[in-house]
């Protein structure tokens, strides 16, 4: 897979989970958690044993799906052949094909109908891995992991893995293993230290517009704006859209197709914003994602260090903005404690700043032409323009044609209630019911392998650093 040295968390569980020990894994996003256990259970399965002998559970389809295709590559030599199980497929075709994996990567729902059937056969499985382990384990989930690990073998290795992992999860997580080894990368701060992270503070009223002009400044490569609400990402969507940026909406309520088809789009470039609930939060692994717009700050603290983490994977450079209404400022505090991490502030960009913003793509783009060094076509009309026109005249209308003059229609949002510390942990427990069941939480991964062949490394800090206090926001 073009991958030359282990990453920490590979490291140090690889070996524990070849010697059969059970193990909690915590390291951070974008670090190589699902190779972690990914290896070590392909190493241990019996190729002529035509029977589901791994297992792994994930919170939703498209994890689901992701996870499967890098298990399936990383087995491929070996002959290994892993197949993804959840709601919303076909289920004749699924009984089908569980005869000819030897590993099943499932979300809970979908599992339980098959175990509830008697449709999967589990009498084989040596290794279960609960990926984002936290999740799996929380309110929405607990019964239906608690069913399925019942109906495994009870001699079996049982693996959990997860960015983050509260002290109370993972109290419950011991009563499910056998002397687990628990293994926890040791960092500084919880988020990756190749993102930088920033917030605003700011009106809720005034949120939409600075999220533009933040777009127009930074020109993400690609970009995973979060919303809290179902109605909010449809709103922001549309709201994009309507100035003029290639957005498109992720949440629990779309059909699966729909989901599948605005996943794939953006993992192909073909849009440039996806807007996304929670459902977006864990566990994606898309590399080109360049930006994290935290328009609504998360309820819950884990779900930032998830956010963020969808940026600045497997080594890459990766940038956040948090939106954090005056009212909202404990909460950020309460990030901060969590990740160890102090977030910097960012200053709020005049309208000015985002039309000079949007001239320097223009500028990028003349220059990255220029590089390419294939003009030779057009000196011959370029002389000809300079024969009649100053040189900066002609720069300039060449600048005007190509940069993206952004329409300001009024973008109008239903306001939200600001969250206040108390209110999130009350929240919490409904909040967590809000995205049980399998199909609410769900993402695909494509093909795209390129820039696979590659070192992780954490190399030194770029990219903007317009920390002035400023709040001039017209
Ligand atoms: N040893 C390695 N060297 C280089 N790249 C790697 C290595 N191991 C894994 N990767 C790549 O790193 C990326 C991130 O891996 P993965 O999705 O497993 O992260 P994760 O730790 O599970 O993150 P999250 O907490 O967000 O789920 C993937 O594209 C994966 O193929
Ligand atoms: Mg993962």
């Amino acid at each position: 897979m073009g991958f030359e040295e282990t990453t920490p968390i590979q490291e140090q569980t690889i070996p524990l989970g070849m010697q059969g020990k059970d193990v909690i894994g915590q390291a951070q996003t974008g670090t190589g958690k699902t190779a972690a256990f990914g290896i070590p259970m392909i190493e241990k399965i019996n190729k002529d044993l035509k029977a589901v002998q791994g297992l792994v559970i994930a919170p939703t389809r498209e994890l689901a799906i992701q996870v499967a295709e890098e298990v399936n590559r990383l087995g491929k030599n070996k002959g290994i052949r892993t197949l993804p199980i959840y709601g919303g497929s076909n289920m004749e075709r699924q009984i089908r094909a569980l005869r000819d994996n030897q590993i099943v990567v499932a979300t809970p729902g979908r599992l339980l109908d098959h175990i509830r059937r008697k449709t999967i056969k589990l009498e084989n499985v040596h290794t279960a891995v609960l990926d984002e382990a936290d999740e799996m384990l929380n309110m929405g989930f607990i019964d239906d992991i608690r069913d399925i690990l019942k109906a495994l073998p009870e001699h079996r290795q049982t693996l959990l893995f997860s960015a983050t992992m509260p002290k109370e999860i993972r109290d419950i997580a011991t009563t499910l293993m056998k002397k687990p080894e628990e293994v926890k990368v040791k960092s500084k701060e919880m988020t990756v230290e190749n993102i930088d992270q920033y917030y605003v503070e700011i009106p809720e009223k005034h949120k939409f517009d600075t999220l533009t002009r933040l777009l127009d400044i930074h020109a993400p490569a690609l970009a995973i704006v979060f919303g809290r609400t179902k109605r909010r990402v449809d709103e922001l969507s549309d709201g994009l859209q309507a100035r003029g940026f290639r957005a498109e909406g992720i949440h629990g309520d779309l059909t699966q197709g729909k989901r599948m088809s605005v996943l794939n789009k953006f993992k192909r470039g073909r849009i440039e914003i996806l807007v996304a609930t929670d459902v977006a939060a864990r566990g994606l692994d898309i590399s080109d994602v360049s930006h994290v717009y935290n328009f609504d700050i998360p309820q819950d603290p884990e779900s930032y260090v998830h956010r963020i983490g969808r940026t600045g994977r497997a080594g890459r450079k990766g940038e956040s903005v948090s939106f954090v209404t005056p009212r909202e400022k404990a909460q950020l505090h309460l990030i901060e404690k969590l990740t160890k991490k102090k977030v910097e502030r960012l200053h709020v960009p005049s309208s000015d700043e985002a039309k000079r913003g949007q001239q320097q793509v223009a500028v990028d783009k003349i220059k990255e032409t220029i590089d390419a060094n294939d003009l030779n076509k057009y000196h011959q009309a370029a002389d000809q323009l300079l024969q009649d026109h100053d040189a900066s005249e002609v720069v300039a209308a060449a600048l005007k044609l190509l940069t993206k003059e952004r329409d300001e229609v009024p973008v109008r949002l239903t306001s939200v209630q600001p969250i206040s510390v108390k209110g999130a942990q009350r929240d919490k427990n409904k909040n967590k019911k809000n995205y049980r069941k399998d199909g609410n939480r769900n993402f695909k991964r494509s093909g795209n392998n390129k820039s696979r062949n590659r070192k992780f490394n954490s190399k030194g800090k770029h990219g903007f650093q317009n920390k002035k206090r400023n709040s001039n926001v017209n």
